[in-house]
């Protein structure tokens, strides 16, 4: 178990294989009896909303569920709506909740739901997926899309709760479980030591699985160290975001052919490069690097890194601050730094790699 304490809250990581079937005691320990909506895309909802509806029911929570469409195209102003007025149809108050079932999509969506209705009811995550379970479900951000940017609406927001059974695992299709490793491969670089050696040995779709509980327990517990000093991004949160800046804004350009951490490998290949050229990342380091996303099978670069629609779009990075971006290097394992880079700069910067 991981705690992870904020100035206005302290909530708990739970991450045990078999968590699963006794999900309504959990919840039991952190919510008194109330009604809640259960959010899930279909997929998940079809492995294990019954189960968990049913579990909820058996503690006495009354519950609403809302199956919503998989994938990337859900993290929207339309879904974000439905989920509202729902919650308002059924009457929710501000002593009911949300649950988020599913990966970093239902839970970036069920997040931002559970934020805004009434300025903010209580939220819970079961992250079902690799991606929410190493990363999206821990740290309060919650977001959606619009347009063609990713994250552009979207607030923090802590759970309640998070709920980890690394069990959901089984049911993931291989290129979910290999996309949720890229961002334990981006938290093994920026955490060094042990987790790095650790990312070191895993060559294959069954390794990722066979040390699935290892990887969260590590993933996790560096999150939420980085998360308790930095809440809201204003310093060390953004080394989180290591190859984010170049990912994201492949990630929609490539309109659904790229998962986010498809997008996020290709993203840490391409900046890395770039800071090797300017020596401030080591070229071991970006040799292990690329080793450890090509032994998964994860993509390491695109042509759209190299188009002018990628560096328009770089305008909309979080870290953009007057024209300069913040871009995350990573000089060796263990050791990240921002490098200050105005966005005018940024061609002539990928180009010259
Ligand atoms: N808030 C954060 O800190 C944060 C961090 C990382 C990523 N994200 C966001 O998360 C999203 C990506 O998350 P994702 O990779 O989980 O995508 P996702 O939620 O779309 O899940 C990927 C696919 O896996 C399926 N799935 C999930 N769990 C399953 C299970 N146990 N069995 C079978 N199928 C299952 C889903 O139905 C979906 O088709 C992106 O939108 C990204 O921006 C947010
Ligand atoms: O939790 C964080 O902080 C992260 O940056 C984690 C990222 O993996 C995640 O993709 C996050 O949603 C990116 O956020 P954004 O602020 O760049 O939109
Ligand atoms: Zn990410």
């Amino acid at each position: 178990m991981v705690t992870v304490s904020l100035p206005n809250k302290t909530y708990r990581v739970k991450i045990a294989t078999g968590l699963r079937e006794n999900i309504g005691a959990q919840i039991e320990g952190v919510w008194s009896k109330r009604q809640v909506l259960i959010m899930t895309d279909e997929q998940v909802g079809g492995y294990y909303l019954a189960e968990t509806r049913n579990q909820l029911e058996k503690f006495g929570y009354k519950v609403t569920t809302l199956v919503l469409p998989g994938g990337e195209q859900t993290k929207t102003l339309p879904y974000l709506e439905q989920a509202i007025t729902l919650l308002a149809d059924k009457h929710f108050t501000r002593d009911d909740g949300v649950i988020a079932l599913g990966g970093g999509v239902i839970g970036d969506l069920a997040g931002l739901t559970a934020a805004t209705y009434m300025r903010g009811i209580a939220f819970i995550q079961i992250a079902t997926s690799l991606t929410a379970q190493v990363d999206s479900s821990v740290g309060g951000k919650t977001a959606i899309n619009l347009g063609q940017t990713k994250n552009i609406m979207g607030t923090f927001y802590q759970p309640d709760l998070v709920i980890i059974d690394p069990s959901y695992l089984k049911t993931l299709a291989t290129r979910d479980l290999i996309e949720g490793y890229a961002e334990v491969v981006k938290t093994s670089a920026l955490a060094g030591g042990e987790f790095w050696d650790l990312t070191g040995t895993i060559q294959s779709k069954d390794d990722v699985l066979d040390n699935a509980l290892a990887l969260i327990v590590k993933s996790v517990a560096y999150k939420a160290k980085i998360v308790m000093q930095d809440e809201q991004e204003a310093g060390i949160r953004k080394y989180l975001n290591f190859g984010h800046t170049i990912g994201h804004a492949i990630e929609l350009l490539a309109h659904g052919d790229l998962r986010h951490g498809e997008a996020v490998a290709i993203g840490m290949i391409a900046i890395t490069k770039r800071f090797v050229v300017n020596n401030i990342s080591s070229a071991e380091f970006l040799k292990a690097l690329q080793q450890r996303l090509i032994d998964v099978g994860l993509p390491i670069d695109s042509t759209l890194v190299h188009t002018n629609v990628m560096l328009e779009q770089l305008v909309h990075d979080k870290k953009n601050r007057a024209g300069i971006l913040q871009l995350v290097a990573v000089e060796r394992p263990g050791q990240p730094k921002i490098i200050k880079k105005p966005l005018d700069e940024m061609k002539n910067f990928i180009e010259g790699a």
